[in-house]
C-alpha cells in the first residue's frame, strides 16, 4: 500500500514525501516548518485561530459602540431613533437593547466581567435579587442634565443591562446610592443596607483619564445610561449627587479600612467582598475578593494531631496558643492584631499535608497571614486565581503551599510517566527572587523526601542546568522567563518534562506580563499544557494587567484582593515622605539622610534605589568614598557577586545596599529600616514595590522619595498614598567639599556610563522623554553635577534610536 500511495504523491517534494513515509509508519512527522515540533505546531494554529476570533469580536464591539453612540447623538438632537420605540409590527433586526443583551451574553461569561472591571469589584450581581431597577423621570430630549454622567460612571459605578427586561439595573455596589437619590426600587429591601454600602466606591476626583481607562463594558454602560436617561428622565433625583457623594465619602473611607475587631456589621462592611449569608471564599470572579475571611469569624477547630510522636511540635503549638491568648487579652492586643499581617487561622486547619505543616512550624509559621487565609482554600481546590496583597504579607507561602500540595497529589497518583515530569513551574522576574523562592520552597519540603526544587536563572552555566535536569528528577522549577525559554528553545528536552505541568505560578505577575517580558511569556505559555492551574500574585495589579491576564488564566478565575478597593496600597506602618531638591544636590542629600538615619537607628539597614545600574554604581562609589558601609547590586554585576551581596545583606545589620530595580520586587531582606528612592521611579508600581522592602510582616518602616523640582509631577501618581513633605536639609560646606573631592576621585568612565544611562532612563519615561530639548538640557546639568566638564558623546546610532540626533546639546561620537 505504501508504494502506491507514494506514487500518487508524485507532486510532493522529496521532503514532503519523507514526511508522508514517517506519518504512514505511525510516528507522525518529526518536525514541522520552522523546526517546530507537533505540539508547537498545533499550538501555533490554535493561537492563530484565537487571534482571529478575537479580531472578529473586536470588530463587533467597535460596531456596537458606534451604533450606540449614533443613537445617543440622535436622541440628544431630539430625533427619535428608529430602534428606540420599535413598532412591534414592523421588522427590526435588533434593537440596541437586544444587541447589548446579545453582546453581554457573549462577552460576559462567568468570571469574564472581571477582565473589564475597573474597580476590582464584581460587575455581575451575585444574584438576581441583588439588582435593582432604575427608573427616571426625565422627558426624552431634555438637555439640561445637572449631573455629568461621564463623571458618574468614571467615579467607579457600573450600570449594566438587565438581561430579562431590557431595563437598566445598577449593580449591587451602586444601588444604595441610587435609592438615596430617589430612584424607584425593586430590589430586596430586607438586605442590610450596610452590605450594599460597602460595595460602593467613592472617588471625588473624577478625571478624564479614568474615563479613558474604562474598557468596553463601561463604554457600553455609559452609552446605555445615556440612553435610559433620555428615555425616562430623572433630573431632580440626581441633582444632589455631589452632596450625596461628599456625605458618603467620610463614611466610606471608614468602611474601606480593614479591621477584624469591629462589630460584626461593620466587619461585613469593610471590603466589599463578604456576604453575611455565607458566600463561600471560593466564589468566582471578584466576588471572591477577600472571600469570607474579613467578616466571618471562623470557629476554632481543635488542633489536629500532626504526628503523634512529634512532641516538639505539639509543645510549639501549645506555646503559640498561650502566647496568642495573652497577646489579645487586653486592648493593646486588639490594636496589635489590627496592625498584624497574621490572621487567626492556623496552617493545620486548612487541609495541608501533615508533613508540610510540620515543616511550616519548624520554620516558625503557625498562624496564616491574611493573604494566605484568603487564598489557600481557593488555590487548594485547583482554581485559577489572581491575587493582590500588600508587600511583605506572605504571598510567597500563599502560592508555594498550593503548588506543593499539587505536586504531592500528582506524585502520589498511580500514573508513572516515562519522563520525570515537572509539576509546578514558578516564574519570577529576577534571579535573586528565584533563589529566595526556591529556598522557601525547600524549607516547606523539609520533611517530604524525593521532591526536588530547581532554579533556572540567567548568569549561571546553561550546561550545569542541563546536567542537573538530566541527573535528578525535579518536580518544582523556579525560573526567570529568559533562562526558561532558553531551555525550551534549545531542545534540551525541558518541553517534554513540562507536559505534565499541574500548576503555573507567576510571582510579580504584573511585571511578568509587562511589555518587557511579554514576548518571552507568550512563548513559554505556548509550550505549557492547557489543563493546568494558574496562579498570579502581586502587590500591584493595574487595570491593563487584569485585562491581559486572560493570556494565562481561565475565564472563571478568582480575583482575590486583600488590599481592598480604595484602600491604601502600601503597608500602614511605613512612614512615607518626599523631598524635593535640585538635582545637583541629590548625592549630598542622600549622604545627609543616611547620616541622620544612622544616628537615629544604630541597627540601621538601608536600601537606596537608583534609576539605573550605572547611576547605582556611581552612587555606590561615592558613598564608599565618603566612608559609608555600602554594597552595590545591579544587573551589571556578575551573578556570583550578586548572590553574595544579596545573602550578606539579608543577614546583616548596619549596612547600606545601593541598588537598581533588580531588588525592587519580592526581595525579602528582613528588618530594613529605611528605603530611599533617588529620582522618579519608572511608575507608581515601581514606587510601591521598592517601598515595600521596608515595613515587612507588619513591622515599622520608613521610605523617602527624593525628587528634582521637575520630577514633582510624579507625586500626582501617588496622591492617594500618605506621603508627607520632608524639609530640605541644610548641607554644611564641609560635607559639600568632601563630596566634591570624593566625586573627583571616581573614574570618568563610570560617570560617562551614568550620564548615558541617565539619558536613556528619562528618555524612556513618557512625560519627560517627549520634550527632547529639555531632556538633553537636564541630562547636561546632571553631567555637570557629577563633575564632567562636557557631556559625553553618544554613538550616532544610539542618538538616532533615542530620537536625540539633532537635539542641541547632544554630542555625537566621531
Ligand atoms: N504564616 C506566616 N507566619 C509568619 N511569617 C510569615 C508567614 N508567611 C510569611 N511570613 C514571612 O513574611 C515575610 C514576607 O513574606 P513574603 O516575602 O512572602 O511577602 P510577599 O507578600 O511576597 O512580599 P512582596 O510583595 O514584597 O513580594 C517573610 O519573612 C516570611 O517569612
Amino acid at each position: 500500500m505504501y508504494p502506491s500511495l507514494l506514487r500518487r504523491s508524485k507532486f510532493l517534494s522529496e521532503q514532503l514525501r519523507t514526511r508522508v513515509v514517517i506519518r504512514l509508519m505511525g510516528g507522525g512527522p518529526l518536525s514541522f516548518p520552522g523546526g517546530l515540533n507537533k505540539w508547537q505546531w498545533k499550538r501555533l494554529h490554535e493561537k492563530k485561530a484565537k487571534e482571529k476570533e478575537k479580531r472578529l469580536l473586536d470588530q463587533e464591539k467597535q460596531l456596537f459602540q458606534d451604533r450606540m453612540r449614533s443613537q445617543i447623538r440622535s436622541n440628544l438632537a431630539g430625533q427619535s431613533h428608529p430602534n428606540l420605540n420599535p413598532d412591534p409590527n414592523k421588522y427590526n433586526p435588533m434593537s440596541p437593547n437586544e444587541h447589548l443583551k446579545a453582546l453581554a451574553d457573549r462577552f460576559m461569561k462567568d468570571g469574564a466581567e472581571d477582565l473589564w472591571n475597573e474597580n476590582d469589584g464584581s460587575l455581575k450581581p451575585p444574584s438576581d435579587e441583588q439588582t435593582e431597577f432604575v427608573g427616571t423621570n426625565q422627558q426624552p430630549g431634555s438637555i439640561h442634565s445637572p449631573v455629568d454622567l461621564r463623571k458618574l460612571i468614571s467615579e467607579g459605578r457600573h450600570v449594566s443591562q438587565n438581561r430579562e427586561n431590557g431595563f437598566n439595573f445598577v449593580k449591587s455596589r451602586d444601588y444604595s446610592m441610587l435609592r438615596d437619590l430617589g430612584f424607584e426600587s425593586g430590589g430586596d429591601s430586607t438586605k442590610p443596607l450596610a452590605r450594599r454600602q460597602r460595595k460602593f466606591r467613592i472617588n471625588e476626583s473624577s478625571s478624564s483619564d479614568d474615563d479613558e481607562d474604562h474598557g468596553f463594558v463601561n463604554d457600553k454602560v455609559k452609552n446605555f445610561v445615556g440612553d435610559s436617561w433620555n428615555e425616562r428622565g430623572g433630573v431632580s433625583n440626581l441633582r444632589n449627587v455631589s452632596d450625596f457623594m461628599k456625605n458618603r465619602g467620610s463614611e466610606t473611607v471608614k468602611q474601606r479600612r480593614f479591621q477584624r475587631n469591629e462589630s460584626d456589621d461593620e466587619d461585613e462592611d469593610l471590603e466589599g467582598g463578604g456576604d453575611r449569608r455565607g458566600r463561600s471564599a471560593t466564589d468566582i470572579g471578584s466576588r471572591a475578593a477577600l472571600g469570607k475571611y474579613d467578616m466571618k469569624k471562623t470557629r476554632r477547630v481543635p488542633l489536629k494531631e500532626l504526628d503523634k510522636n512529634d512532641f516538639a511540635n505539639e509543645v510549639e503549638l501549645i506555646r503559640y496558643e498561650l502566647g496568642r491568648k495573652k497577646k489579645f487579652a487586653g486592648n493593646e492586643g486588639d490594636k496589635e492584631e489590627e496592625d498584624s499581617i497574621l490572621s487567626e487561622k492556623r496552617f493545620d486547619e486548612c487541609g495541608l499535608s501533615p508533613l508540610t505543616v510540620k515543616a511550616l512550624i519548624a520554620a516558625g509559621y503557625v498562624q496564616m497571614t491574611r493573604v494566605q487565609e484568603a487564598t489557600l482554600s481557593v488555590c487548594l481546590e485547583g482554581k485559577d486565581a489572581m491575587v493582590k496583597a500588600k508587600t511583605g504579607t506572605g504571598k510567597s507561602a500563599a502560592f508555594l503551599l498550593p503548588a506543593i500540595e499539587a505536586v504531592l497529589k500528582a506524585t502520589s497518583s498511580n500514573d508513572k510517566p516515562q519522563v520525570s515530569p515537572i509539576y509546578a513551574l514558578i516564574l519570577c522576574p529576577t534571579r535573586e527572587l528565584a533563589s529566595q523562592i526556591a529556598a522557601e520552597a525547600n524549607a516547606m519540603l523539609k520533611y517530604h523526601d524525593g521532591i526536588g526544587v530547581l532554579t533556572l536563572v540567567g548568569g549561571t552555566r546553561f550546561k550545569d542546568d542541563q546536567r542537573r535536569l538530566e541527573s535528578d528528577p525535579y518536580q518544582i522549577i523556579v525560573a526567570t522567563p529568559g533562562r526558561l525559554l532558553d531551555h525550551i528553545e534549545n531542545k534540551g528536552g525541558l518541553s517534554v518534562h513540562l507536559m505534565g505541568l499541574k500548576v503555573l505560578i507567576l510571582d510579580e505577575a504584573d511585571h511578568l506580563l509587562d511589555l518587557g517580558f511579554r514576548k518571552d511569556m507568550e512563548k513559554i505559555l505556548d509550550c505549557l499544557p492547557r489543563q493546568r492551574q494558574s496562579l498570579l500574585f502581586s502587590a500591584t495589579i493595574p487595570k491593563e494587567v487584569r485585562r491581559i491576564s486572560q493570556l494565562v488564566l481561565k475565564r472563571e478565575h478568582a480575583f482575590i484582593n486583600t488590599v481592598g478597593v480604595g484602600c491604601v496600597e502600601t503597608p500602614a506602618k511605613i512612614k512615607q515622605s518626599f523631598l524635593v531638591s535640585p538635582h545637583r544636590l541629590h548625592f549630598q542629600v542622600v549622604h545627609h539622610l543616611l547620616k541622620e538615619h544612622i544616628l537615629q537607628a544604630p541597627d540601621y539597614k538601608v536600601i537606596v534605589f537608583c534609576t539605573t545600574g550605572m547611576v547605582t554604581s556611581l552612587m555606590y562609589l561615592l558613598l564608599r568614598e565618603m566612608n559609608m558601609n555600602v554594597r552595590e547590586m545591579h544587573s551589571r554585576k556578575p551573578q556570583l557577586y550578586r548572590t553574595r551581596v544579596s545573602n550578606e545583606f539579608r543577614e546583616s545589620k548596619r549596612l547600606i545596599l545601593v541598588t537598581s530595580d533588580v531588588s525592587a520586587r519580592g526581595m525579602n531582606y528582613p528588618d530594613v529600616t529605611l528605603v530611599i528612592q533617588v529620582g522618579i521611579p519608572y511608575d507608581r508600581e515601581h514606587y510601591i514595590h521598592r517601598l515595600g522592602r521596608t515595613g515587612r510582616e507588619g513591622k515599622d518602616g520608613e521610605g523617602i522619595l527624593l525628587l528634582a523640582p521637575w520630577e514633582e509631577y510624579f507625586l500626582n501618581e501617588l496622591k492617594d498614598l500618605p506621603l508627607e513633605k520632608f524639609p530640605l536639609p541644610q548641607i554644611d560646606s564641609e560635607t559639600n567639599f568632601k563630596m566634591e573631592e570624593s566625586m573627583s576621585k571616581i573614574d570618568s568612565s563610570v560617570k560617562e556610563g551614568a550620564y548615558h544611562a541617565w539619558l536613556g532612563y528619562y528618555n524612556s519615561i513618557r512625560e519627560i522623554g517627549r520634550d527632547k530639548t529639555t531632556l538633553v538640557e537636564l541630562a547636561n546639568q546632571f553631567s555637570e553635577s557629577i563633575g564632567l566638564h562636557k557631556p559625553p558623546s553618544l554613538f550616532r546610532k544610539t542618538a538616532l534610536k533615542m530620537g536625540l540626533k539633532d537635539i542641541p546639546g547632544i554630542r555625537i561620537r566621531r
